[in-house]
């Protein structure tokens, strides 16, 4: 058994990452740890995870965290470069934030406004790389993970395929997505007030500005080798989880609504979280809600074009910290997907 911390116990995507948690095989809970609510009973903030509900939630420290085998870290953005520089290099630390994930500090830098930290390895191990390889084989004997963004995660793997075996330009790429609200966090905001999320959907982050930008197209370009650039609108949707995201870029020229089809099939046949759906069905947030699966469907829109992949993810499983549950299985080389549900809740 290893023993895992969870930093940020009480949060949307530290709660996540104790409910699979709790529930793998190979994995013992250590610490739970948190901010402001360091000293409450786990239960009062998670109640729906009643085999830790007496747990004392401890102060986030080093110190706290340090003696366990792996450490999440499901923290505020900026606040995991500190506390990985304190733990042994050989606690595996698997970071939900956004502080590790790029490696063009200058992109950092305009959409973050902050000091770029580093760059850790990625943690999308499906992502398809130019020249053939999967990011999975660049996790082995890692132990530091930088956890994808819920957007990057549907959108790169929505892409990646067509873009590795050079099926789309990658010079108009445009993709809008539809997030639930647990994708911004527990805390306060106006705008996610249950009188202004339900019955509305809305666009935030318009205009090259949202910070995943960079993400995508930094893994878009991994996958084909050359640079991507993407126009990328958010949209929130009145559903506590889920991602939906309609992805299209220009179609190579002469390419057919086979080969496409085959392509996505060759490059996620094996893949056990990802599924290309039977043609003519269409992926459905209600379809993953609670597993790390990645539903995709694609298209050729031959009238203008266009390759349309559209895919929908659980933010908070596949999106968060099933991903991140998966990467920890990969450091340990333990089977990828202990632990992990292939089966959702629907509805
Ligand atoms: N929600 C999502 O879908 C996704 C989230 N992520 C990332 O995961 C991380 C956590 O997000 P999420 O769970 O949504 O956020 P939440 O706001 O729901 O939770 C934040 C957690 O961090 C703790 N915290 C806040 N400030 C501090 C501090 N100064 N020191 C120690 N702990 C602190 C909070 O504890 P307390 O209760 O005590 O305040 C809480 O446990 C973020 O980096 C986010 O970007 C990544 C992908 C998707
Ligand atoms: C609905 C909503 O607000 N979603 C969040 C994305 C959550 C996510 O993936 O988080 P990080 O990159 O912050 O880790 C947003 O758009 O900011």
């Amino acid at each position: 058994m290893v023993t895992v911390a969870v930093a940020g116990a009480t949060g949307y995507a530290g709660g996540e990452a104790l409910r699979l948690l709790l529930a793998h095989p190979e994995v013992t809970v250590g610490a739970v740890t948190a901010g402001a609510s360091a000293g409450d009973r786990l239960g009062e903030h998670q109640p729906h995870l009643t085999p830790l509900a007496d747990r004392v939630i401890e102060p986030t420290t080093a110190d706290a965290l340090s003696g366990h085998d792996a450490v999440f870290l499901a923290l505020p953005h900026g606040a995991s470069a500190a506390l990985a520089a304190e733990l042994p290099s050989d606690v595996r630390i698997l970071d939900c934030g956004a502080d590790f994930r790029l490696a063009d500090a200058a992109a950092w830098q305009e959409f973050y406004g902050s000091e770029h930290a580093g760059t850790w390895a990625y943690g999308l191990p499906e992502l398809r790389l130019a020249g053939g390889g999967v990011q999975r084989d660049e996790l082995t004997g890692q132990t530091r993970v930088a956890v994808p963004g819920c957007y990057p995660t549907a959108c790169s793997l929505a892409l990646a395929p067509a873009a590795q075996a050079g099926l789309i330009g990658l010079d108009d790429i445009v993709i809008v997505a539809a997030s639930g609200t647990s994708g911004a966090g527990k805390a306060m905001k106006p705008h996610l007030l249950g009188s202004e999320v339900m019955g509305s959907m809305s666009p935030y982050g318009v205009g090259g500005v949202h910070r995943h930008t960079p993400e995508i197209e930094q893994n878009l370009a991994r996958a084909a080798g050359a640079p991507a650039t993407v126009s990328f609108t958010p949209t929130l949707a009145p559903m506590p989880r889920g991602i939906l995201a309609t992805c299209t870029a220009p179609a190579a020229p002469g390419l057919s609504a086979a080969s496409l089809r085959e392509s996505y099939e060759k490059a996620y046949g094996a893949e056990a979280f990802v599924q290309l759906l039977p043609e003519g069905q269409w992926p459905a947030t209600a379809s993953v809600l609670g597993s790390n699966n990645v539903q995709l469907q694609v298209s050729l829109d031959e009238r203008v074009g266009r390759v349309i992949v559209v895919a929908a993810i659980d933010n908070l499983t596949k999106g968060t910290a099933g991903g991140a549950v998966q990467c920890l299985n990969l450091l340990l080389g333990l089977d990828e997907t202990a632990g992990l549900p292939t089966v959702g809740v629907s509805p």
